[in-house]
């Protein structure tokens, strides 16, 4: 095994905080996909030439878009698979049939593991359930939350990132609602066996989009004792304000002191899920140094950017890293 198991990576080295990619889904914008539609960073996979075609055009951005991450310093990488539900890919692209949609799926992680060699991590990213309704920044899963079936829409992708040996780690990103917390927490090794870990859509305010407390997190986790999933690995925050997220990062860690912590926020500017546009951040309060540092200090062990982070930030997160531990 040229990588050794995550888990055992982060607990034999506790002082190891490893480097994360940017943002892809915009990083993949930024070089000239057009990815507002409804599976967005999925487009490139949906089209045939992308797997017929060795020299097609956005099979060289994608490709080129990991090379420049890694280039950058990234230690572990993210499949962009962000809305590659079964619910989105088979009611917006030609994909109708599990067995079409687990092909798709298995290109998409064997071609990222080419991408980024053995040696590094992979983590299987999987968006929030709210992602295919455009509520990731919102939180409002509707008036029943309690009632919505997570497992049914999460089961195909979970099913394939569990059987593939090309993943070290499955991520559920930008979680915002506390019933989908609740849900996902609630599965146990048959239905998660692999590694995984949580990040959640956190308001600049410091709560949970949906408004749940810090306080609350901990105790859904707290609450489950030892009947949490062994398989748990990491919680923290992904796509929160840039400014804002090393004191929701310490927030997090006041009330779950011993839990491995991640954080990979926005740059800042601010998403609008309507119009699918970024608008700009007026006031970058804080440098990557010192917003990582404070990471450290509150316990992050994978660090790394969300959207419209590019490959320049990863090479800030990594100096800063290689600075402060
Ligand atoms: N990992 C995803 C991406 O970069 C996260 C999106 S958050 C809206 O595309
Ligand atoms: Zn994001």
């Amino acid at each position: 095994m040229v990588r050794l198991p995550l888990k055992q990576l982060l607990e034999d080295n506790p002082k190891k905080v490893l480097v994360l990619d940017g943002g892809q889904g915009t990083e993949l914008e930024n070089r000239g996909i057009k990815v507002a539609n409804p599976v967005w960073s999925t487009i490139p996979f949906i089209s045939d030439s992308f797997w017929s075609d060795e020299s097609s055009a956005n099979r060289k951005i994608v490709k080129g878009m990991f090379n420049d991450f890694l280039n950058a310093g990234a230690e572990i990488l993210m499949t962009t698979t962000y809305q590659t539900s079964y619910k989105s890919v088979s009611e917006n692209t030609p994909i109708k049939t599990l067995s079409e949609y687990n092909n798709l799926l298995t290109r998409i992680v064997d071609f990222s593991r080419v991408c980024i060699g053995e040696d590094k991590y992979l983590i299987g990213c999987i968006g929030p359930w709210g992602a295919h309704i455009c509520c990731e920044f919102t939180g409002d899963y509707g008036p029943d939350p309690q009632s919505i079936d997570f497992y049914k829409y999460f089961k195909p992708q979970l099913d394939n990132f569990n059987k593939s040996d090309k993943l070290d780690l499955i991520g559920f990103e930008t979680i915002p609602n506390v019933h989908e917390l609740r849900a996902i927490l609630s599965w146990d090794e048959s239905i998660l066996s692999k590694p995984f870990y949580i990040g959640l859509s956190v308001h600049e305010h410091g709560v949970l989009r949906d408004g749940t407390t810090m306080e609350e997190v901990a105790k859904v986790i707290k609450g489950l004792g030892d009947k949490i999933n062994p398989n748990f690995s990491l919680l923290g925050i992904n796509c929160v304000s840039f400014n804002q997220s090393p004191d929701i990062l310490e927030s997090l860690h006041q009330v779950l002191p011993n839990m491995a912590l991640l954080a990979y926020p926005n740059s800042g500017e601010v998403y609008d899920t309507e119009k699918k546009i970024w608008l700009p951040n007026s006031d970058k309060l804080n440098s990557w140094d010192a917003v990582v540092k404070q990471y450290i200090g509150s316990g992050a062990r994978i660090i790394g950017g969300c959207c419209r982070t590019s490959p320049n930030d990863i090479q800030e997160i990594s100096t800063a890293v290689k600075k402060y531990t």
